[in-house]
């Protein structure tokens, strides 16, 4: 698979794979708020104010439900009708953090197939991208694991994924470079080799290459 390690039910019900992240130990919150407290003091601020007590305990939570992509069951249902035109979910919110600062950067991600036998409860596309994005990432892996991972569980003809995001890092510190964005883009299959279906994608994504 592309990235991460995920187990993944042996016996699929119902047309559903259970998909569940094991490739990380579970959180150590109490650990964390002393490390924030530290960090925090570390940098000149106090943290014995009524308003900032919390913080430490507050932004181990807060990294903890960040770095915890939420299980849930890839349904397909055989493709009965033989609709092979393209299937594609746009605007999907994407909120990551990324690798370097830990900062968050945040968009959509539009993605898109073209069915094979099966095709997939829709709101398991916006499943994956959150599944993949619960995790320090940079954009780029972000947008091939999803696509990679649709294309090894469903063998679909074609799969297309694309990301724009602002990351905060770039926006609001740093270079500061104030409302610029980025965009990322992975095609496979048919959704690649094929110029006037690349385009048909591309052009639902309102991305014109
Ligand atoms: N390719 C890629 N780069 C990212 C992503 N998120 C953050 N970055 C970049 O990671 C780089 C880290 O560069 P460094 O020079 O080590 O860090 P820095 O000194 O904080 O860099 P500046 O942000 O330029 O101040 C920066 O250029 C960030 O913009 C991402 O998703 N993909
Ligand atoms: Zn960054």
């Amino acid at each position: 698979m592309a990235g991460g390690v995920l187990h993944e039910a042996k016996r699929p019900v119902g047309g559903a794979l259970r998909v569940i992240d094991e490739s990380r130990g579970g959180a150590d919150l109490a650990a964390a708020e002393r490390a924030a407290g530290d960090f925090l003091r570390a940098l000149g601020v106090p943290t014995d104010s009524a308003g900032l007590r919390e913080t430490p305990a507050r932004m181990a939570q807060a990294y903890a439900e960040l770095f915890a992509p939420r299980p849930f069951d890839l349904t397909t249902f055989p493709n009965d009708e033989g609709y092979d035109e393209l299937v594609l979910a746009r605007a999907i919110p994407v909120r990551s953090v990324c690798e370097h600062h830990l900062l968050p950067f945040t968009g959509v991600a539009h993605v898109g197939y073209l069915p094979g036998d099966r095709i997939v409860g829709l709101s398991k596309l916006a499943r994956v991208v959150e599944h993949f994005a619960g995790r320090p990432q940079v954009q780029e892996r972000l947008t091939r694991q999803v696509a990679g991972w649709l294309a090894d569980r469903l063998h679909p003809a074609g799969v297309g994924v694309v990301i724009e995001a602002e990351h905060t890092c770039m926006t609001l510190r740093g270079v500061r470079a104030a409302g610029s964005t980025t965009v990322t883009s992975t095609l496979l299959g048919v959704l690649r080799a094929d110029d006037r279906s690349r385009q048909e994608f591309l052009a639902g994504t309102g991305t014109h290459r």
